[in-house]
């Protein structure tokens, strides 16, 4: 018998938005259609006329678990996807420990087998154990990085000689290497030159946009040495993005190389006039930009350049972040707002409705191998991964309704459209509360996985 019937809705389907009727069954989408009779099925949820489109895939959170459990866990950072209408995340290596090895990976899978409520993968971490790679590829990370080319929250940076070393062992294993592109010996003569710039802007100034341009020039081109494919995270200036959309042009011709990249929210949605509003709450790596870059993020995005939208959640208490701006650690909660922003923006017609559910779903489905595990298609056969949006107005951002450990959010009072029900797998998980269970997520192990390496 199928679970779930939703009827009167519409759903962006053969590229239209149009009135439709979805049947699940089995946790997957069993028929798009219209009109469907059906004698027999346990729920019929009526969506009043909203949006059915496919929930987000966050490709990248840091959910901080094991060890930094009083920023936030595996339980919470779920809650707070699912809320946000994400039902798969992919989990970054700079915990405590960093999943860098088999022991360091088998105990965050445990922790998380335990407390996501959402599907998810994670990643592994490279620094100096570029000998642990492929054990950790044989475990079922889903791709490696982030892979840090200068200081950010855990330390994890590495030289050139040690990303160009693993860069050379990634590609051999078949596997993505997620980058964060910042120059480290750049930052640090700004470091020194800014020490007594107690400005919030002063974080923007030490990581300026050629800050991000010389590091992405320079991972292009150990890439092209090894003529392998990669993604960068967190893309956040026209510079570094004009680098990445001339060589996704010469490759493309040359179907060489395949190069992708993500942007996040916050550069999306804030720039450096934010600064006076969030102090040193608006800290993070790569900081936050100029209006020139933040349009150009926006039409990259509509114009393909910029693959997908992933949050970089990365949650730190508010006392931590109510410090002066050298003290304070990078990083701002995204991944509960993420999703509402985006419906924010396509409502105020900044981008279509079929480019947004392609940068939130089929393409970080496709980019990190999640279509292997029925992910990122909203078509018959696949995972009943939707959100409802039965009302659609537009609300402003409260954290007070936020689910993340953070406690706080840098778009307080911002436009956003929440979704009213998630549904992962066939199941609702958030109704306006949580009624996901705790441990039901899904652990997603990438291409290399070897089932029975895995200890019990
Ligand atoms: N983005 C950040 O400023 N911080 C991230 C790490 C990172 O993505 O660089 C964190 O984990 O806190
Ligand atoms: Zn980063
Ligand atoms: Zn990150």
């Amino acid at each position: 018998m199928p679970d779930i019937l939703i009827k009167n809705t519409k759903v962006f389907y053969k590229n239209y938005l149009q009135p439709g009727e979805i049947v699940i069954e089995d946790g997957k989408i069993k028929k798009i259609g219209k009109d469907i009779r059906l004698s027999n099925v346990d729920r019929v949820i009526d969506a009043k006329g909203g949006l059915t489109i496919p929930s987000g895939i966050d490709a990248h959170v840091h959910f901080r678990e094991p060890g930094l459990t009083y920023k936030e866990d595996w339980f919470t950072g779920s809650c707070s996807a699912a809320a946000g209408g994400i039902t798969t995340v992919i989990d970054h290596p700079n915990t405590v420990p960093a999943t860098i090895d088999r022991k360091s990976f088998n105990s965050k899978l445990r922790i998380a087998r335990r407390k996501c409520i959402v599907d998810f993968g994670i990643n592994g971490g490279v620094c100096k154990n570029t000998e642990k790679l492929s054990e950790l590829w044989e475990l079922g990370v889903t791709a490696f990085g982030e892979i840090f080319m200068a200081e950010s929250t855990g330390e994890l940076n590495i030289g050139s000689d040690t990303l160009n070393h693993a860069l050379e062992i990634i590609h051999d294993l078949g596997a993505v290497a997620c980058i964060h592109a910042e120059n480290e010996s750049m930052r640090l003569k700004n470091q020194k030159l800014l020490k007594d710039d107690m400005s919030a802007m002063s974080h923007s100034r030490e990581r300026p946009n050629m800050c991000e341009a010389v590091a992405v020039e320079q991972a292009l081109k150990m890439l092209q040495a090894h003529l392998m494919r990669a993604h960068f995270c967190h893309i956040s200036t026209r510079e570094g993005l004009g680098l990445i959309r001339r060589e996704k042009y010469i490759s493309q011709k040359s179907g060489e190389m395949n190069i992708t990249c993500e942007v996040a929210p916050h550069h999306l949605f804030l720039s450096t006039k934010d600064w006076d509003r969030l102090g040193s709450f608006g800290k993070m790596n790569p900081p936050l930009r100029d209006r020139s870059s933040v349009k150009i993020l926006l039409n990259s995005l509509n114009d393909g350049t910029v693959d997908m939208v992933a949050s970089d959640h990365a949650p730190h208490l508010e006392h931590e972040k109510d410090v002066d701006i050298k003290s304070a650690p990078s990083g701002v909660p995204g991944v509960e707002t993420l999703m509402p922003l985006m419906l924010a923006a396509v409502k105020k017609n900044l981008l279509p409705l079929g480019r947004m559910i392609e940068v939130t779903s089929t393409n970080p489905a496709s980019i990190f191998g999640l279509d292997r595990h029925c992910k990122g298609k909203f078509a018959e056969g696949f995972d009943a991964d939707l959100i409802i949006v039965n009302h659609g107005e537009m609300v402003p951002v409260s954290a007070d309704n936020l689910h993340s450990k953070a406690g706080w959010t840098p778009y307080e009072g911002m436009d956003a459209i929440f979704p009213d029900i998630t549904i992962s797998r066939g199941e609702i998980i958030w109704d306006g509360e949580i009624v996901g269970k705790r441990g039901r997520g899904k652990f997603l192990p990438g291409k290399g996985y070897a089932m029975d390496i895995e200890s019990p």
